[in-house]
């Protein structure tokens, strides 16, 4: 899913009053059309109040009704302020990454792939994916692939070499394997970068899985039972495994937490945009705490 979304000031009569990343205030007009691109096709960035109304950028949104009472209009003024609020906050952030890359670690399904590619696109960095990079240089096309024709082992020797190599580059944001965190050798190569732990309930990972099947997930083949309690079974069991695995993390999204905040009860109702800005702010609160002469030093420039 390519999202493109940039603000063009002329076409949505956006005015910014302040702002404020609990709550987005911005003064609304009527929104006829939104052309938002945060970055172009071609990958060049796109600075916030530039005009960018090139047709291909335009998004279309509908304001008819959705749902039983939700307003399209409202969801949509929803989206553009997740939007504008992930771009400026990124805008925050990324001074101080100073090219670090961010890896992604979380059970199966915890969103490190939809979330990672979210992030490296306001941010400006490529997305890769560990286990697209395993599949690569086994010269294999699934992960249940290696799985069965080689072994788990085998697997997880390929996933290491992976990290290994990403750990030397920079401008990466990478979506782990879901046991990338049970080899210690892994962490050592993570935490050249920023380790960010997508914490997500396991009935919300085993609805997410279930409504995408289990086949991409070998882990998950073996239980018995409808999609769902297949994968709630075996999640349950690899996260007992797991323990305080994932803890290790720098930065730590809690998809309960940032629900309470917007008072829900459901995590199911968050969107990836907002899962990104948390993590965004967890990274920029570990940078401060870690590396306040760092950020003190860039200051002063
Ligand atoms: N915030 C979210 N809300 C609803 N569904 C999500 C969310 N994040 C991810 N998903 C869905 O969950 C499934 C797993 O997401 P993915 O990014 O592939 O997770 P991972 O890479 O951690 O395995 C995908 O079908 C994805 O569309
Ligand atoms: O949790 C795990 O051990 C695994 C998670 C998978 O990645 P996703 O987290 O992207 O599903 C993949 O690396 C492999 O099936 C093993």
């Amino acid at each position: 899913m390519e999202v493109t979304v940039g603000l063009s000031s002329r076409s949505i009569g956006l005015q910014r009053r302040e702002w404020d990343f609990s709550r987005c205030l911005v003064e609304r007009k009527r929104v006829p059309a939104l052309s938002l691109s945060v970055r172009s096709w071609n990958g060049a960035p796109i600075r916030m109040n530039n005009d960018y109304t090139h047709p291909k950028h335009k998004v279309y949104c509908s304001t008819k009704r959705t749902g039983a009472g939700a307003s399209g209009s409202e969801d949509f003024h929803n989206s553009v302020d997740e939007a504008l609020i992930l771009k400026r906050k990124s805008e925050d952030v990324a001074p101080y990454l100073c090219g670090r890359c961010l890896y992604l670690v979380g059970m199966m399904g915890s969103g490190k792939t939809t979330v990672g590619k979210i992030l490296s696109e306001v941010l400006g960095y490529s997305f890769f994916d560990s286990d697209k990079l395993v599949e690569q240089a086994v010269g294999m096309s699934s992960v249940a692939q290696i799985f069965k024709e080689h072994s788990e082992a085998f697997f997880r020797d390929n996933e290491s070499e992976v990290l290994k190599d990403l750990s030397s580059m920079r401008r990466l944001v990478v979506a782990t394997g879901g046991g990338a965190v049970i080899r210690p050798i892994n962490w050592r190569y993570m935490k050249q970068g920023i380790t960010v732990w997508l914490d997500v309930p396991l009935e919300a990972l085993a609805k997410r899985i279930a409504a995408v099947g289990t086949d991409s997930r070998p882990l998950l083949h073996e239980e018995p039972g409808d999609p769902y309690t297949k994968a709630f079974t075996r999640l349950t069991t690899l996260a007992e495994q797991r323990g305080e695995a994932y803890a290790n993390a720098d930065a730590r999204v809690c998809l309960e937490m940032i629900a309470s905040k917007q008072g829900h009860s459901d995590v199911c109702t968050l969107t990836p945009i907002a899962i990104a800005i948390e993590a965004l702010i967890k990274i920029e609160a570990f940078l401060n705490e870690k590396a306040p002469i760092t950020k003190r030093a860039f200051l002063q420039g």
